[in-house]
């Protein structure tokens, strides 16, 4: 039997649009307080203002999880308005496609700062909320780039590997105290990250086919957990 998630808390980095917006509504729409954080205040306030409808506490703050004091406040804060961590959904993260050779080293740190130490710091400064309380989920939004690298993209898919490779070990480590730590590596979905599209968007995966997985993964009973999922789209089908 699947669990309630009404009551729970969760914190979701990069929570103002995209897929981590659609994991927020869906989490909000199972009773779940949110706490939400990005770059961009304007955007998490109009996300803010759409989570309150479904009545859970909502609490939102500008951060760049690049930057280690950012996410210190971010993280202390959610705690305190929402009174426990639960649940880190590790969604923020950037792309840039460039060719091997054309990436500057100001590029390659940005995307690694991003997306490979800004997990570490969300995770060095909420994991041990969860220790203590000896339960909880973690799910980090890694991506098919992976699993599997393309032209034009080695070193983003360079910091997939690395959330995949990260998410593993603390999985290993947290599982005695009852946390599931779990990734999920999507193929295309449809949001900014991605802009224009050759795809049909009907055909493609949307932001809340993402929230779905996430959803149906914290609703299994916590003495058992999915490792990871590959989310791909059916049949993805050119634009005519
Ligand atoms: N859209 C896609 O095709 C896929 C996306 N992903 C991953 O899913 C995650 C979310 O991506 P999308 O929703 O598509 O992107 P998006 O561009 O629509 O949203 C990204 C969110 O992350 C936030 N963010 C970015 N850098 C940040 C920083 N330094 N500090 C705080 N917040 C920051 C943005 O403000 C925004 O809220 C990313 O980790 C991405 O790599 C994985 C596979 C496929
Ligand atoms: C954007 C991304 O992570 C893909 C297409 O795998």
């Amino acid at each position: 039997m699947l669990r309630e998630l009404t009551g729970l808390n969760a914190i979701i980095t990069g929570g103002s649009k995209g897929i981590g917006k659609s994991i927020a509504i869906a989490l909000a729409q199972e009773g779940v307080n949110v706490a939400i954080a990005s770059r961009s205040l304007d955007l998490l306030e109009e996300t803010a203002n759409e989570l309150k409808q479904y009545n859970v506490k909502v609490f939102y703050k500008d951060t760049n999880i690049a930057h280690q004091q950012d996410v210190q406040k971010f993280i202390e804060d959610s705690y305190h308005a929402l009174g426990s961590i639960d649940i880190v959904i590790n969604n923020a993260g950037i792309m840039k496609n460039n060719p091997f050779l054309d990436v500057s080293e100001s590029e390659f740190d940005q995307l690694f700062e991003t997306n490979v130490k800004g997990i570490y710091y969300v995770l060095q400064e909420s994991l041990p909320y969860l220790v203590k309380q000896n339960s909880g989920d973690v799910i980090n939004i890694a991506s098919m780039s992976g699993l599997k690298a393309n032209a034009n993209s080695s070193i983003y898919a360079a910091t997939k590997y690395a959330v995949i490779g990260m998410t593993e070990g603390i999985m290993q480590e947290m599982r005695k105290h009852n946390i599931r730590v779990s990734y999920l590596t999507p193929s295309a979905v449809l949001t900014d990250l991605i802009g224009e599209t050759p795809l049909e968007e009907d055909t493609m995966t949307h932001p809340e086919d993402v929230a779905d997985v996430v959803i149906a993964q914290l609703k299994l009973q916590p003495r058992t957990f999915m490792k990871t999922a590959q989310i791909w789209a059916t049949n993805p089908t050119p634009k005519q």
